[in-house]
């Protein structure tokens, strides 16, 4: 038997979240997003701590809600434009990972995490700014939860069969620092019928922060479908309702 070709491998684990993070072949659109998402991070991550002269918050409030009005909806609407269902069958699915709230580069909450896949280790890397303070100066412990969620999400799809967080374990050890540059870390350990395991580590430099095991439970992956449509046709129904 032949060992299997590296490069093959690797296109194999090629992640539609590492996709997402690529800027290649972008629509004029998804890259006047990511602009837009970039603006915005960088405006909510300085509005904290801000030095602006007290005078001059009202006439900044006033651009903001004027700048808010042509961005306004009245309702939540889908953002799984333009996938097709072929988009589940292994197409462009990482024009839905742009609104991720961890990596996501079109979504401005995203802080955003960077993933790189390994042929083992899953990595991500990520600088928390001053809007995911909990203790001063340090990152809140749900965001520290959310960004294994996220990496730990990534690791389990090594076992060929990914699926839905089922238990996240998490043991912070030490504080984790802001505007520091960390990095993630993810395996998949082992799968046991549809139970995947896996587990992570927060690293500032050589210190651990926090620990994490993660438990994904594998799902039909038209259940994922299923939950879009869900989701539009419960938007189409509140659209309904108002008409
Ligand atoms: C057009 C649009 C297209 C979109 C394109 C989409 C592409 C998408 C690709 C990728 C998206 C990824 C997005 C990133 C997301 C990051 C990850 C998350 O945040 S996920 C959100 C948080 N998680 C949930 O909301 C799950 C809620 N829970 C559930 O839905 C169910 O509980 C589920 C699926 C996890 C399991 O339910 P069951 O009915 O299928 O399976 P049962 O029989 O209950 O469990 C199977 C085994 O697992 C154990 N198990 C289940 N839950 C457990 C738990 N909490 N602790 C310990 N064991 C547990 C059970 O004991 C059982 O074990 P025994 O086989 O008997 O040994």
């Amino acid at each position: 038997m032949s060992d299997p070709d590296p490069q093959q491998s690797m296109e194999a684990l090629a992640s539609p979240r590492v996709r997402a993070q690529l800027d290649e072949d972008l629509s004029p659109r998804r890259l006047a997003l990511r602009r837009i998402a970039a603006a915005n991070r960088l405006l909510i991550e300085d509005m904290v701590g801000t030095q602006v002269d007290p005078g001059d918050l009202d006439a900044v409030a006033d651009e903001l809600e004027a700048l808010g009005e042509r961005f306004r909806h009245d309702r939540p609407r889908s953002t799984y434009e333009g996938m097709a269902e072929a988009a589940m069958a292994g197409g462009a699915i990482e024009a839905f990972f742009d609104h991720s709230p961890l990596i996501g580069l079109a979504n401005p909450l995203a802080p955003p995490i960077r993933i790189e896949m390994g042929e083992e280790l899953v990595t991500g890397r990520v600088t928390f700014g001053a809007v995911y303070e909990g203790p001063p100066g340090c990152v809140h412990g749900g965001f520290v939860a959310a960004a294994f969620d996220e990496v730990l999400g990534t690791a389990q799809t090594y076992s060929g069969a990914p699926g839905m967080t089922a238990r996240l374990k998490v043991d912070y050890r030490s504080p984790t620092p802001l505007h520091v540059p960390l990095v993630i870390e993810g395996r998949f350990t082992r799968r046991e019928g549809r139970k995947i395991f896996t587990e992570g580590r927060i690293l500032d430099g050589d210190t651990v922060t926090a620990e994490a095991e993660g438990l994904f439970v594998t799902i039909d992956p038209t259940k994922f479908r299923e939950l879009a449509e869900g989701f539009d046709r419960r938007i189409a129904g509140d659209q309904a309702d108002d008409a």
